[in-house]
């Protein structure tokens, strides 16, 4: 498949590497300074997009990919409060739309355990809250990924009506600490604390090559669908 990149930072150049190894040619590399290059190339140039840039970019690039008709997959975070929009879009243009707030295969393992266990403690007094801790120069807090833990945590417990980043907190929240120290990959903690225990359940990221190859995997299953689509949709494919 001939792969367009949108945003060659640290995933952009993950995703080139782990594409490039499973057989795939690219078809750009796009990032803020060569943002032009994208119009010069043909429809059929590309099979496929996989967008990883920033919070503030994102929503720009999957308009364009969808209006060009180019089936695309993005993982970029911090910038869900337009998804709607990009949902409705992807309708109408009858195009493909891939998301996932962790490509990782182990993290969406992870986010399964995370949803059997809130089902364990619902009704039980423990208080849940979740710490993830990322490198210094993540842009957004907290990580999509707590946020698909916390609402994995509310959609199995009624009790739990959302998240609150810490300092903040409020009954019936989960709060979430986030941490930026040196060049983490990527942790996630949920914890169930009471008077006499705690639990907790962790995912430690060792390299970014989880994300990027669950990406390039999301990218290879996307072209000649129709649709917007997550990994739960991949998985059950692939299980
Ligand atoms: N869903 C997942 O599995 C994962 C998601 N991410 C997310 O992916 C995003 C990128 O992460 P990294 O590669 O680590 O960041 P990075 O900062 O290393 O790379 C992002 C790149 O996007 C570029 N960019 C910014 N605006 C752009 C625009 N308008 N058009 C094209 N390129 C643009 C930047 O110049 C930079 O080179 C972040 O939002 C991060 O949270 C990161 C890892 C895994
Ligand atoms: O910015 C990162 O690096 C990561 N971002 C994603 C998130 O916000 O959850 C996924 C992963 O944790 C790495």
């Amino acid at each position: 498949m001939r792969i367009l990149l949108l945003g060659y930072g640290k995933m952009g150049k993950t995703i080139e590497r782990i594409a490039i190894e499973r057989g795939h040619s690219i078809a750009g590399k796009i990032d803020v300074q060569n943002r032009h290059e994208m119009d010069a190339l043909a429809a059929a140039d590309v099979d496929v997009a996989i967008e990883f840039s920033a919070p503030e970019a994102a929503y720009d690039n999957i308009t364009y990919c969808l209006k060009r008709g180019w089936p695309i997959v993005s993982g970029t975070t911090g910038w869900l409060e337009h998804r709607s929009e990009i949902e409705n879009l992807c309708m109408q243009q009858q195009g493909a739309f891939f998301y996932a707030s962790n490509y990782s295969i182990g993290v969406n393992l992870f986010f399964r355990l995370n949803r059997q266990l809130a089902r364990l403690m619902k009704g039980q007094a423990y208080r849940t809250s979740m710490t993830e801790i990322h490198h210094i120069h993540k842009l957004d807090a907290p990580s999509g990924t707590a946020i698909t833990l916390a609402e994995g945590i509310a959609a199995e417990n009624s009790s739990q009506k959302g998240w609150k980043l810490a300092p903040e907190e409020e009954d019936g929240f989960v709060q979430i600490e986030a941490k930026r120290l040196g060049e983490v990959p990527g942790t996630h903690i949920v914890r169930y604390e009471s008077e006499v225990d705690t639990i907790e359940i962790t995912h430690t990221a060792h390299t970014r090559a989880g994300f990027a190859l669950g990406a390039v995997i999301s990218a290879e299953w996307l072209p000649g669908k129709t649709g917007v689509f997550g990994m739960d949709d991949l998985l059950e494919d692939l299980d």
